[in-house]
């Protein structure tokens, strides 16, 4: 079943009065339980598509539809909330808040949507076991190491169940050995039904994933 699906979607930005087309006529669908890594190299529009899938932006024109909604035509408050209930965000720098416990950290998004504590805690725990992290979850991001602190970035997000994770560059800032830790947890999570999209400038990371989407110059092709 479809869950993105983009057709001919593209986005320009005017710099020093010469037009940069970021997304040049991209056509792109992702069903459920997919793993997908967009790859290319910097500059080649993969930051651009990651904001559009997100939510954070809208394309210039084109079709988006997530989860059988139409995206495009939606104001700021309605991709804001489509974004806080489908989409899931994992960066290159974890974006933890630092006087946080990794507990608190993953608990946040879920005292935003209202939820008492009660219904908050048995998600939280869920959530940190599924990245092995509940021995850790009283320390704060600062006595963490960066594959721990990845861990509990994406245990936030998982928390919030999301429709889809949008990874960017997530092992960017990890050594080699916890960078594979870090693509374990998300072909685990893959394998257990989750629909993920990482975005990468490294080949041999993208590999990691079952599908690979090439991107150059705004335009994508498919690899393999
Ligand atoms: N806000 C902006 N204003 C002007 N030009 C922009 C803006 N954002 C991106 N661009 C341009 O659009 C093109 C695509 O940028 P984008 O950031 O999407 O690439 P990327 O593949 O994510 O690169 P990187 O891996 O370096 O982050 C680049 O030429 C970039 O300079």
């Amino acid at each position: 079943m479809t869950l993105i699906q983009i057709e001919h979607v593209s986005k320009s930005y005017v710099m020093g009065g010469e037009m940069i087309r970021a997304l040049d006529d991209v056509s792109l669908d992702i069903d459920h339980g997919e793993f997908v890594a967009i790859m290319g190299p910097s500059g080649s529009g993969k930051s651009t598509l990651m904001n559009i899938l997100g939510c954070l932006d809208v394309a210039d024109g084109g079709d988006y539809v997530l989860d059988g909604k139409a995206i495009n035509r939606l104001k700021d408050a309605q991709l804001a909330e489509i974004r806080n209930r489908k989409i899931g965000f994992v960066f290159q720098s974890f974006n933890l808040l630092p006087r946080l416990n990794a507990y608190e950290n993953v608990e946040l998004p879920l005292i935003y949507r209202g939820m008492s504590r009660k219904e908050r805690e048995p998600l939280v725990m869920k959530a940190l076991e599924a990245v092995d992290i509940v021995e850790r979850r009283k320390h704060l991001p600062s006595e963490l190491s960066g594959g721990q602190q990845q861990r509990v970035a994406i245990a936030r997000t998982l928390a919030g169940d999301p429709a889809i994770i949008l990874a960017d560059e997530p092992t960017g800032a990890l050594d080699s050995k916890t960078s594979a830790e870090i693509l374990e947890i998300f072909k685990r999570l893959n394998e257990q039904g989750r629909t993920i999209v990482l975005i990468t400038h490294d080949m041999a990371i993208a590999q990691q994933a079952k599908r690979v989407v090439y991107f150059r110059d705004g335009k994508l092709s498919e690899v393999g």
